[in-house]
């Protein structure tokens, strides 16, 4: 018999940064390679996996605009540096055999499909992960925006942010040692506190579709999948 897990169909989110390892810059194969693992691990339980992977590793539009740069041609670079990493983790699965797609809001057919919502349902209920890259496709939103915008085109019953702690604090943990966890809150409360862990936009169309969020940290291994199963370390965001 098949091994009951909280949700059939989610949103993997997983920040730029957290790419990194030990490295300044780019992708650590040891790390994209253990969270291709622990995807593939969420498949073979019967879970439906989209997947976003942020650009923070390689770009950021901002890098350019507090410079005094263009922030439409920052967020393009940024939007293409997603694409990058959605590549490079197309690579790690498909090294470990875990069926995958790359689908960019950006069109760019000689290097990956073009979002469809269509072709990402029928893959996805082929059990194959599917990788939706360049965000949202626009200048002036993140990859957090994107997540929660394809979580709620395809029906994802919660939207998982894998990032570099372990759920969401009443400050930056980060800056503020003094900052307290949340093992629960509201899409409310976090709107209403301006807690910085996901951007107001995502949250705001996640409340609004009634899709749960995880905040979790991917650097912990195998977090993700545990949280799939019931256990594991999160705070889960969702309405009272
Ligand atoms: N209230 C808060 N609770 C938890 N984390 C917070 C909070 N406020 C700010 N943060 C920070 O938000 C960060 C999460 O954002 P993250 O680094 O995942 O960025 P991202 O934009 O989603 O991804 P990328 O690295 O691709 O740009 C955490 O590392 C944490 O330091
Ligand atoms: O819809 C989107 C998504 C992303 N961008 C740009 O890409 C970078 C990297 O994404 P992160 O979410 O910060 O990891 C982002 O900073 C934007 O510059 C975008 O323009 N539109």
């Amino acid at each position: 018999m098949a091994e009951s897990v909280r949700f059939r169909r989610v949103l993997l989110k997983v920040s730029g940064e957290a790419l990194l390892g030990d490295q300044p810059f780019g992708i650590d194969e040891k790390v994209i390679d253990r969270i291709a693992g622990e995807v593939g691990q969420a498949v073979d339980l019967g879970v439906e996996v989209g997947l976003v992977v942020g650009g923070g590793n390689i770009f950021r539009g901002m890098t350019i605009a507090k410079a005094g740069g263009n922030r439409v041609a920052g967020d393009h670079m940024g939007m293409l540096a997603t694409v990058m990493n959605a590549i490079g983790m197309h690579e790690a699965l498909e090294r470990r055999g875990i069926s995958s797609r790359v689908f960019s809001a950006v069109p760019m057919p000689t290097i990956c499909e073009t979002f469809s919502q269509q072709r990402a349902e029928r893959a996805l209920k082929r059990s194959k992960v599917v990788l939706f890259a360049g965000g949202t496709g626009n200048p002036f939103f993140t990859t957090d925006s994107g997540a929660a915008l394809r979580a709620a085109e395809m029906g994802c019953e919660a939207l998982f942010k894998g990032t570099n702690v372990d759920g969401i604090y009443s400050a930056d943990p980060r800056k503020d040692p003094n900052a307290v966890r949340f093992d629960t809150i509201s899409h409310a409360e976090v709107l209403a506190r301006g807690l910085q862990v996901m951007d107001t936009a995502a949250v705001a169309l996640a409340r609004d579709n009634g899709i749960p969020l995880v905040v979790f940290s991917i650097q912990e291994p195998n977090a993700f999948v545990d949280i799939l199963r019931g256990q594991g370390r999160a705070t889960i965001v969702a309405d009272e």
